[in-house]
């Protein structure tokens, strides 16, 4: 209550500080549709500026989190209220990673200026790329790459629209990546967002969504967010995008609790799959809410942020797979299982899941622990979280 009470007082400071700046802002607005370069340096030595006190919404708001002895031996604190820079430092003592985290945000940054300042036509959004006219998801791809190379700390990277790895002239990590998630409903202005996933070294084949160092999605809806997990530190954090461009850390998700909301993606395959039928009735015989949009990333983010829920994409025999180990489901699962949840393609984790090749594709559901066993035994008729439940309980 105080924090909501905190956010409502200042929220109005906001606005009135929006008003009378707006010069200022529509500035960091142009600045930003120039990133990646400039901004990704000022931002990774820079201070916070008199603009962040004046925008800083949220009371700091001290959340106390014991890291992992993978990562930190020490207690260590993460605060709300926190830059992202901030949040960073004490959420990893490798210096590489936090600066890969904080260009790719510079990225994420400008997609989202280029998300909503895009011109929708019938058949495309397209928005500026120095002197060429691109589709968003294009020019949201070109974005990235370029941030990844900027960062020096980047092997290789490759994306759903690019799948053949790049060379990022860097060294230390391995990156792949969803520009655009949700392209098809831009124009209808619905969320949408970039979803990556970072493992350390120089393979993006042969590795597992568990060996990922770090995974995160930028969320372009009516606020911008930057939801990050970092492996061995304990949750799933949430930063939102100022009006001074800096990335402030608003929530953390540790626990996905039971609770009636679900999503079903291609609910088509109930045609032909009876068993995802019966998953689907006995949401609506038990009177669950439905809370879909068609786009994978801000209906993942609902549970994450609501701490509760199911989301489901279910293949059949005449629909087959769609969605990616690599660019989405395997980064995804890293977000939910740090805050608290777990995934499943109907029998294992989608983090225990080899990449063959970087197309690979996959059934999935995220959720709260009750609803995957639900989702595990209607589907294959038992569910290895039950047993893994009984062995931690003797
Ligand atoms: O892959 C996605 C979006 O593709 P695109 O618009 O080409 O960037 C995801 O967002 C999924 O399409 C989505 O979550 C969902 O699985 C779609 O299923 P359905 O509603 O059955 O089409």
């Amino acid at each position: 209550m105080a924090t909501t009470m905190a956010a409502t007082a200042a929220g109005s400071a906001v606005s009135s500080f929006a008003k009378l700046s707006s010069s200022a802002v529509a500035g960091a607005g142009v600045q930003n549709a120039a990133f990646p370069r400039s901004a990704a340096a000022t931002s990774l030595g820079g201070k916070a500026s008199s603009l962040y006190g004046a925008s800083m919404p949220y009371a700091r708001n001290a959340v106390s989190v014991k890291a992992s002895s993978t990562s930190r031996n020490t207690l260590t604190r993460a605060e709300l209220g926190d830059s992202l820079e901030e949040f960073l430092a004490k959420a990893t003592t490798d210096k590489n990673l936090a600066r890969l985290l904080v260009c790719m945000g510079e990225a994420l940054r400008t997609i989202a200026f280029k998300v909503r300042t895009a011109s929708c036509g019938a058949t495309a959004c397209v928005n500026t790329f120095g002197d060429e006219q691109l589709a968003v998801d294009m020019l949201a791809d070109k974005l990235l790459f370029e941030a990844l190379r900027h960062s020096h700390v980047c092997k290789y990277a490759c994306s759903e629209e690019e799948p053949i790895l790049q060379d990022m002239e860097g060294e230390g990590f391995s990156v792949a990546f969803d520009p655009l998630d949700g392209s098809s409903i831009v124009d209808t202005n619905f969320t949408v967002g970039t979803i990556f996933g970072v493992w350390p070294g120089d393979k993006l084949t042969g590795i597992t969504g568990r060996d990922q160092a770090a995974s995160a999605m930028g969320i372009y809806g009516p606020r911008t967010t930057y939801v990050v997990a970092i492996n061995g530190f304990p949750g799933t954090h949430e930063f939102l995008l100022m009006d001074d461009g800096k990335w402030q850390h608003v929530k953390e998700t540790t626990e996905i609790k039971e609770g009636k909301l679900f999503s079903p993606g291609n609910l088509r395959a109930t045609f032909d799959n009876a068993d995802y039928e019966k998953l689907i009735n006995y949401y609506v015989s038990e009177k669950y809410t439905l809370r879909y949009t068609g786009g994978m990333v801000p209906d993942v983010n609902q549970i994450i942020v609501k701490e509760r829920g199911i989301f489901t994409n279910v293949t059949s025999p005449t629909t087959k797979a769609k969605l990616r180990l690599l660019f989405e489901v395997a980064p995804l699962g890293l977000l939910i299982e740090n805050a608290g949840g777990y995934s499943s393609d109907g029998k294992q984790s989608v983090l225990d899941k080899v990449v063959v090749n970087t197309d690979d594709r996959t059934q999935v559901a995220y959720g709260s622990r009750d609803e995957i066993i639900r989702f595990e035994e209607t589907l294959y008729g038992d569910s290895r979280l039950k047993a893994e439940l009984a062995a931690a309980t003797v």
